[in-house]
């Protein structure tokens, strides 16, 4: 199966984390920059995990996962040791149309975390199927340097800019012009003769 990347708002959704240990930290911590409608359901949690519960002021239920607890809730990430039970609330998620992710099966995925570089309002994200987390890793950490940060305020400007100028071609062409400065000030480009576009200059 191939996994379509899509900007995804997670606005209005009940998102549930199962287990809080160093996976779930992980991915509670990636989930924050998006939403804090989070419960998090757990057997044990650290000191570390109810401290971030308690400053994002999330919901913590401390027992064991049964049966039929996915149901209030539209998204379910699994970050348990327990690899059956994984599979099983595969399958309870399945039952109630709920949208999965657990963190030892791609297979049993209806979406995997990515790793993000994220510059303001640039995010970038990567995966290899799950095939290779470590290289999405070290892909992000190479383009965290790559990317300058300069794209922030650039990005600033782009969003006061988009709001002034009425659509159009005019616009589209004042647009494309502040990416192709942008981009040539900041990145190496082609020297076989091309524009951003593919075109022969
Ligand atoms: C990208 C990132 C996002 C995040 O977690 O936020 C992420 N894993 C990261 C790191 C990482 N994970 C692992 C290592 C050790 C090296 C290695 O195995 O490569 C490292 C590197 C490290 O820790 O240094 C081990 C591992 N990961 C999975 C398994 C299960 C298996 O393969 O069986 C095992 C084996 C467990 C074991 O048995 O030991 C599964 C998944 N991990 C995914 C995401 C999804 C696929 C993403 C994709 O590639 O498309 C998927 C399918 C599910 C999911 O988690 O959504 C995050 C980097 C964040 C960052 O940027 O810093
Ligand atoms: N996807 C990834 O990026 C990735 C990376 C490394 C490891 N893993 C996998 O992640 C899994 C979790 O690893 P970890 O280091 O966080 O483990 P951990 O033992 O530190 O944490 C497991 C957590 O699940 C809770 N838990 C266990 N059974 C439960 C139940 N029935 N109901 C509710 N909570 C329960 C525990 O209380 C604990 O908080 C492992 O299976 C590991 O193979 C995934």
């Amino acid at each position: 199966m191939t996994y379509m990347p899509l900007l995804f708002s997670l606005e209005g959704k009940k998102v549930l984390l199962i287990g809080a240990g160093a996976i779930g930290q992980r991915k509670l911590e990636k989930l924050l920059n998006y939403t804090s409608s989070i419960t998090i359901m757990t057997k044990e949690c650290s000191h570390s995990m109810k401290k971030i519960i308690h400053e994002n002021k999330l919901i913590l239920i401390t027992k064991s996962y049964e049966p039929n607890d996915v149901k209030d809730y539209d998204i379910i990430i699994a970050t348990i040791d327990n690899l059956d039970l994984q599979k099983s609330i595969y399958q309870e998620a399945k039952k109630y149309s709920k949208l999965y992710n657990c963190v030892d099966f791609p297979e049993y995925c209806d979406f995997m975390f990515p790793s993000i570089v994220q510059k303001g309002d640039l995010q970038i994200a990567f995966s290899t199927g799950g095939y290779s987390p470590g290289l999405a890793k070290a892909l992000r950490a190479l383009f965290e340097r790559i990317i300058p940060d300069a794209v922030i305020p650039f990005l600033e400007e782009m969003k006061v800019l988009r709001k002034m100028h009425p659509k159009g071609e005019n616009r589209q062409k004042i647009f494309h012009d502040k990416v192709n400065v942008f981009v040539k000030q900041h990145f190496i480009m082609p020297t076989n003769g091309e524009d951003l576009n593919g075109k022969t200059r």
